[in-house]
């Protein structure tokens, strides 16, 4: 690496590490993933929300006993002030793009093992969300290093803890909400994201996503053009005993059409300890979690969130 590209990548982390502890939120350009493998998962996450809903049910993530699957309006609640959330999504975490019956990298998944189910009958849906899965993988783990480095840690601190792709993604419907609208049965309720941080395509030109700033008020975290959002999730609030910080958020489609988003949650490895990072704890700051397993905990949210 020149010296000029060692500064630039301090810079950055510079900046990462700014955005990480006062904000929670970024977004990223030029990302990398290309513009038809976003536009082909949407329009087949498009083809199985058009499905007629006994069977979308067929595959009902209440069925899962790892919660890979169809989530039916209302069916979860991410906020618990609330009644439920007023969208739909397909719920799926790492495979090959080939066909395998074996996937070594599934093998000590723990609490979270358990294969993906897919709907019958909607051609391409498969590889077309996959291939997006695949390539926000691969960008996630080129934003592991700027992490670590904002952490002052060294560069590769959580290549050893992220080798099996523990990812969960989901392709989201928010339904139109207009006229008077009931606060708690919003699009999604206010939460926090369980694993270390989001990557989110939110469909371009309608405002939906809401972020809560430090004055508990709400500010929009609008689509911007080329870019994806990445927000902390609570994992990384526990690897980092809260000085990353991870930020509630919310969304409310008022927009009077349909609107559909793809997050990606990526992790450490399911069987790895959420520990704190020696350098983030002291005497002034404590150790403030109790220390469990990746799998475990995001298990244990995802009971929250579906309530089985
Ligand atoms: O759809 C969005 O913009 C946000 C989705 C979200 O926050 C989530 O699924 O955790
Ligand atoms: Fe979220």
């Amino acid at each position: 690496m020149s010296n000029s590209d060692a500064t630039s990548k301090a810079a950055l982390a510079d900046a990462v590490r700014d955005a990480c502890i006062n904000v929670g939120f970024l977004y990223v350009k030029n990302h990398g993933i290309p513009e038809e493998v976003i536009s082909n998962a949407l329009a087949a996450s498009k083809r199985f929300f058009s499905l007629p809903e006994p069977q979308k049910l067929e595959i009902d993530i209440r069925k899962s006993s790892n919660f890979k699957g169809y989530n039916a309006l209302l069916s979860s609640n991410n906020d618990p002030e609330n009644v439920g959330d007023m969208h739909e999504g397909f719920e799926f975490g790492w495979e090959e793009m080939e066909v395998k019956g074996h996937d070594e990298k599934r093998a000590n998944d723990g609490a979270m093992a358990g294969a993906n189910v897919w709907p019958r009958d909607v051609p391409g849906f498969r590889e077309d969300v996959l291939s997006y899965y695949h390539a926000a993988v691969d960008l996630g783990k080129k934003l592991f290093p700027l992490f670590a480095l904002a952490l002052n840690l060294p560069e590769h601190f959580f290549s050893d803890k992220t080798k099996n792709s523990a990812a969960i993604m989901r392709v989201l419907h928010y339904p139109p909400q207009t006229g008077s609208v009931d606060d708690r049965v919003i699009g999604i309720g206010a939460h926090t994201d369980f694993e270390c941080f989001t990557i989110l395509w939110q469909e371009p030109e309608i405002q939906a996503l809401q972020v809560l700033n430090t004055q508990k008020q709400w500010i929009d975290a609008p689509p911007i053009p080329g870019t994806l959002v990445v927000n902390l999730g609570d994992q990384f609030a526990r690897w980092t005993n809260d000085v990353f910080k991870s930020t509630v958020h919310r969304a409310i489609n008022r927009t009077g059409v349909r609107r559909y988003s793809i997050p990606l949650f990526f992790g450490t490895d399911y069987d790895v300890k959420l520990e704190p990072i020696p350098s983030c704890v002291s005497s002034d700051r404590p150790a403030k979690y109790e220390v469990v397993t990746a799998g475990d905990y995001v298990q244990q949210r995802l009971k929250a969130a579906y309530g089985h």
